[in-house]
């Protein structure tokens, strides 16, 4: 056994040290049998030293590139200081004159020997008073990307409601909240985003002022430097590597903490030495609420975004996808100011290098219909959409869960694994077999998984220029066609108005369904107005010529209650006859009132219900019902009437004249 020098031992079978070793190796002539206390002993005096063995040192993190500070090459000690001053900085207090004292590690491995760093706020020259509080003594161990393994220890250690299911992954609670609170969230209305931002009537973004926003901030940093720990992640969004973003995400929770490791795009060691300050921070103090005699607090949850501060703060929420979403919204904001278009779509792209974009609100396929076994996933959720082509936001997918099932939605099912993160599911005390079809905690039950989770992830996650653009809509009406082709002015139209039908609780009998218009198919993360979004989505596909596609998978047969959702079979085959460009050529006829082309058939889809009229037993219901949703569509885009949509003149008229006449 030899000692490397890191720590780390080796067996060199060459150099057999002591006595000459009794020979025990079965040979050719003999045959003796082989005794069991032969075995080679084990190399340790004493259980610790054993338990010593068991850990091997990670690799001595050796630069390709040793990183430089302004063209000078830094040690590695130094670097580790930098890295630990940033995290200080990162949590400093910005009313106390001494920052927090930050230490790397886990308070409960005594072994290593804190390494300090000590931030002192900017703003303060004089030396620190001997008048300092508690908090100034205490300090804070950062657990800085912890790999899955050691989240799911720290989970299971610490966090009442994690378990380990039957397929490996970690099931979890995400607390009072099992999805996001839109209400909640606030953006500091400052001179800059005053002029920039959409405001007013319709707009996502509730204000703040600057000074709440601070006293929220020092609430979660407060919150967060008195525990004994917080988990630290530095990580990436999107993969386009010229408008790469750097998020630092500090959080309490290891759910949290694997959650975005799973989601945000993770940093190769090296690329982690040199990832020095990050481009916008999460502060993320779910677990506390925020203060409700503080201005503009209407609850105690509150999701506060500042971009002059490039800070986020989240009190009084731990759904995790408010951290996903929050960082969706900054994009929102950052790409368009660069000339690139930010999506809420999925994305693949087929073997010829065809790629198709899949918007549609939460619930509608996105997920579901952009995993699929005869395409590369590009993604599921986040995309940008640039001069050079399409590009990820995010290194993971966050998959809906609700009644689940192998053999409809393999791949998904199969990503369900060890390392990923399993939100609010039920499963079997016992066995921990999770029971996919159980809502008692609630029914947006959620898995995060990275991306490479999908066989046929395509990493780097980017692609060319989109030639499909499929509009999902989960029509509970049960009045829009499973599929029509739309013009540009058509996709324009269907883009702005974001719409789709829910049922809302399912408990005492039927329910009426209800429409939901979100501009953009996304507009609770919009931070401009939707026709500017609307603007640069006409312009690329002009530019690109690519096709807007309208899909309802939604209901068939009549709306909720009556008829039923369409099978999931026909509208993998329709999504399959609009990549191989089938569906292209097909025969078209135009429906009334929406003014839709739609097929006359399709290769394994029943032409019979291509045509909702022909599904619903009672013409008159039909007809009634798709004159109501018309009604609907038309009272939702009133309040874009008297926007003009790009420098085009004449593309605004055709998207007013290209929605329901009647
Ligand atoms: N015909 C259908 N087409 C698509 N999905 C269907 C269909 N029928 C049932 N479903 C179910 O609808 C759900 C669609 O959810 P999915 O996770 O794909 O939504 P999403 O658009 O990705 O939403 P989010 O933005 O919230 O992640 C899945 O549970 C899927 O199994
Ligand atoms: O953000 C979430 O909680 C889930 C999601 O993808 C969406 O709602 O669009
Ligand atoms: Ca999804
Ligand atoms: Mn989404």
């Amino acid at each position: 056994m030899v000692s490397n020098g890191n720590g780390e031992f080796s067996f060199d079978s060459k150099r057999r040290s002591g006595l000459p070793k009794i020979q025990t190796q079965k040979t050719d002539d003999d045959n003796v049998v082989c005794h069991d206390d032969s075995a080679t002993p084990v190399k340790a005096q004493t259980l610790d030293e054993l338990h010593s063995l068991q850990k091997k040192k990670s690799a001595p993190t050796t630069p390709i590139k040793s990183p430089h500070v302004f063209g000078v090459a830094v040690s590695e000690e130094e670097r580790q200081k930098q890295q630990l001053q940033s995290i200080s900085a990162s949590l400093a207090s910005l009313t106390r004159e001494t920052g927090p004292k930050v230490v790397k590690g886990d308070p409960a491995r005594q072994a290593e020997t804190p390494k300090v760093a000590q931030s002192h706020a900017t703003h303060y020259h004089h030396a620190p008073t001997l008048n300092i509080s508690d908090s100034a003594l205490k300090f804070t161990h950062i657990l800085y990307n912890l790999s899955p393994a050691e989240l799911y220890e720290q989970a299971i250690k610490y966090e009442k409601g994690s378990f380990i299911t039957s397929s490996g992954a970690l099931a979890t609670l995400s607390g009072a909240k099992t999805g996001r609170s839109p209400r909640d969230k606030r953006v500091v209305r400052d001179e800059t985003t005053e002029k920039d931002l959409w405001w007013g009537k319709g707009s996502p973004n509730i204000e703040m002022d600057e000074q709440t926003f601070l006293i929220n901030r020092e609430r979660a940093v407060d919150y967060l430097c008195s525990l004994e720990e917080v988990y630290v992640n530095d990580q990436f969004l999107n993969w386009d590597p010229n408008n790469r973003i750097k998020v630092r995400i500090v959080s309490a929770r290891a759910y949290h903490s694997l959650f975005m490791h799973n989601m945000c795009i993770r940093p190769t060691a090296e690329e982690l030495e040199e990832f020095g300050t990050p481009d916008f921070t999460i502060y993320n103090a779910g677990q506390f609420p925020c203060n409700r005699y503080t201005h503009y607090m209407t609850s105690s949850t509150s999701i506060d975004v500042n971009l002059a501060r490039k800070e986020m703060v989240i009190l009084g929420t731990q759904y995790a996808g408010e951290m996903k979403k929050g960082l969706f919204s900054l994009m929102h904001y950052l790409m368009p100011m660069r000339q690139i278009l930010s999506l809420h779509s999925g994305c693949n792209m087929g073997k010829e290098g065809d790629v198709a974009l899949f918007f549609g609100l939460s619930g509608t396929g996105k997920t579901t219909l952009s995993t699929d076994h005869n395409r590369y996933l590009i993604g599921d959720d986040e995309h940008c959409w640039s001069g050079h082509g399409v590009s990820n936001i995010e290194g993971g997918c966050y998959a809906k869960c609700i009644d689940l099932s192998r053999e409809k939605e393999p791949d998904i099912w199969n990503a369900i694994k060890f390392g990923t993160v399993l939100e609010n599911v039920v499963f079997e005390e016992h066995t921990r077999e999770v029971d996919y079809a159980d809502k008692s905690v609630t029914e947006n039950t959620r898995a995060a998984y990275p991306i490479e989770y999908i066989p046929n992830a395509k990493i780097p996650c980017v692609g060319p220029h989109p030639k499909n653009v499929i509009l999902l809509a989960c029509d509970a009406f049960g009045v829009l066609p499973p599929v029509s082709k739309l013009n540009l002015a058509q996709t324009m139209y269907h883009f702005i108005s974001g719409y789709t039908a829910l049922v809302a609780g399912t408990e005492d009998g039927i329910k009426e369904p209800t429409a939901t218009f979100s501009a953009c198919f996304g507009a609770a993360f919009i931070m401009l107005h939707p026709t500017k979004y609307a603007a640069m989505l006409a312009e690329k596909m002009k530019k690109h010529g690519a096709t807007g596609w309208l899909v309802n998978t939604g209901w068939s047969g009549g709306s909720y209650g009556s008829g039923r959702r369409i099978k999931l079979a026909y509208t993998r085959k329709i999504i399959d006859a609009i990549h191989s460009g089938a569906l292209l050529n097909a025969n078209y006829k135009k429906t009334e009132v929406f003014g839709l082309e739609i097929p006359t058939e399709l290769e394994g889809v029943p032409s019979e219900i291509l045509d909702p009229m022909n599904t619903w037993p009672d013409k008159k219901a039909h007809k009634d019902t798709l004159l109501k949703l018309g009604g609907l569509f038309r009272k939702n885009f009133e309040v874009f009437t008297n926007y003009k949509i790009g420098t085009d003149n004449n593309l605004t008229e055709e998207i007013l004249a290209a929605g329901p006449n009647f």
